[in-house]
């Protein structure tokens, strides 16, 4: 379909600044490890940025509450999470999942885990929960 052929050259004019994490225990080292790690409460000094090219999984975010919103992602979802937001991931039943990561020059996402309310990232976050009346105006 033509859309899914415009996503085609999307994706391959963005490889340059995007890798692939095809999580599976046989192409990933650590796999068990690498769960856990995803699966603990944490943030990011930039935004994490995600496609679905095959299987499925869940995104956990935490709400202004601090309640946990739970994202199913399938192929052709894009995520973005923006730096700071306390988030985690697990794999559902289907137990496989292929995401591309895109990002803008060097990869480092180092994962803070939870708690980390005096990460820089992590207060402009805060921060831009309550300022959004501010943050409405503003962009008048
Ligand atoms: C496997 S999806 C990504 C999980 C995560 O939040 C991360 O790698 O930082
Ligand atoms: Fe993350
Ligand atoms: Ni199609």
């Amino acid at each position: 379909a033509p859309r899914c052929e415009l996503m085609r050259r999307y994706l391959l004019a963005l490889r340059d600044c995007s890798d692939l994490l095809d999580l599976c225990p046989e192409k990933v080292d650590n796999y068990e490890q690498k769960l856990k790690n995803f699966y603990t409460e944490h943030i990011h000094g930039d935004e994490e940025i995600r496609y679905c090219l095959e299987g499925s999984g869940y995104f956990d975010v935490r709400d202004k509450e601090d309640r946990w919103i739970r994202i199913w992602i399938k192929p052709g979802d894009l995520i973005v999470l923006p730096a700071g937001i306390y988030h985690r991931f697990t794999l559902d039943t289907s137990n496989y999942i292929k995401l591309m990561r895109l990002f803008v020059g060097e990869p480092v996402w180092t994962a803070f885990n939870r708690p980390q309310e005096e990460h820089p990232a992590r207060k402009q976050y805060a921060r831009s929960l309550t300022d959004k009346v501010g943050v409405a105006l503003a962009a008048h």
